[in-house]
């Protein structure tokens, strides 16, 4: 059995057209136009990689994008300044910080400082808490565009065992809530789970969150069973010259093809649908904020 490719690029390209219009009807209607601030401290080079595609994609659908670059050594209060000036701008809709940040600044400060309204990550406590207990809240990108992918491939996922590999506050846990919510049999795996290679074999829906390249090897997998890839890692590839390198996920491609019934590429997959989803989760923040109609099929 070969596994249906699952085609996040595409999806994400089709999203990113209704959030066009979107966009554009914002505009003519209410002469409102979505905002999305992104900060990024520091100079890791990947970081700036997808704060680059991420405005880019912003300005394509017709939003403003709001980039401030700041230095590594940035203190505390200099940032919160930033998030409390962002916070105050009725022109941003959406503010997101870019993780990883120095060792000097706290993440959990500063999704703290963010206004949940404006938290596009859905990282703070109260869109977690909201999420948690099934109200309306701001869900995390990724998570968010798993669930899609995962609705898109499948339908109903009721009553589906679905195993979670990871359980971080911007990938893991959500992710875990999201498919709760649409009544999947939930098991979260993690770093101490016990024989996670039996846990993960009964699993209908396989979502890997690790940071750990090519883990999840085909022999983990359920014969039919869909696989969303989240793992973005960089590895060495000699065979493409010296010093290159390329991207791979956190199950083992061409392992897993053979017994999966579908599976997200590297990139290709998860990757995009992020991105969607952050435009997605800023115009629904800019309706909320002005009172406007919730845009349908851009949140889950
Ligand atoms: N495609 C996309 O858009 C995005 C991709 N990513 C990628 O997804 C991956 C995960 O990101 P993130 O959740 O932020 O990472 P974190 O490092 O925050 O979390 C990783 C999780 O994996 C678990 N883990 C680590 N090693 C193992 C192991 N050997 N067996 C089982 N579980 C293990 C950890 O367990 P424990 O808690 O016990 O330590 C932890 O819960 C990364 O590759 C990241 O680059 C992230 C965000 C967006
Ligand atoms: N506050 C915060 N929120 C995040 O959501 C967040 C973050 N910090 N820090 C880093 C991770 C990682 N992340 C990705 C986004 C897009 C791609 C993406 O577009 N990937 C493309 C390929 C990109 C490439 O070629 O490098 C793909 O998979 O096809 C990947 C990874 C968001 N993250």
């Amino acid at each position: 059995m070969t596994a249906q490719v699952i085609d996040g690029k595409a999806f994400a390209a089709t999203m990113r057209g209704k959030i066009a219009s979107h966009v554009a009807r914002l505009k003519e209607v209410h002469h409102v136009t979505p905002g999305l601030a992104v900060i990024l401290v520091g100079q890791d080079p990947a970081s700036e990689v997808y704060v680059r595609n991420k405005n880019k994609s912003t300005v394509e659908v017709g939003m403003n994008s709001y980039e401030h670059k700041l230095p590594a050594d940035t203190s505390e209060a200099d940032l919160y300044a930033l998030i409390d000036q962002l916070n105050a701008d009725p022109a941003v809709h959406g503010i997101l910080c870019q993780f990883p940040v120095p060792d000097h600044l706290s993440e959990r400060d500063i999704v703290a400082r963010i206004d949940p309204a404006k938290d596009v990550d859905g990282l703070h406590v109260l869109n977690a808490g909201l999420l948690a207990s099934g109200q309306r809240a701001m869900v995390s990108c990724t998570p968010l565009g798993c669930l899609m992918l995962l609705r898109d491939q499948l339908g109903n996922l009721s009553g589906k065992n679905a195993v979670v590999i990871g359980r971080s506050n911007l990938v893991g846990k959500p992710v875990a809530q999201l498919l709760l919510r649409d009544s999947c049999t939930v098991t979260i795996a993690h770093s101490r789970t016990a024989n996670i290679e039996e846990v993960v074999r009964g699993a209908d829906i396989v979502v890997a969150a690790v940071g750990r390249a090519e883990m999840v090897k085909g022999d983990w997998i359920k014969k039919g069973a869909v696989v969303i890839d989240v793992g973005i890692n960089r590895i060495p590839a000699p065979e493409r010259g010296e010093g290159k390198t390329r991207l791979v996920g956190d199950v083992d491609y061409a392992s897993a093809a053979e017994v999966a019934g579908a599976i997200t590429p590297v990139p290709g997959g998860v990757g995009p649908m992020t991105i969607a989803c952050l435009l997605a989760n800023t115009v629904t923040a800019c309706c909320r904020a002005n009172g406007f109609p919730e845009p349908e099929g851009l949140t889950a």
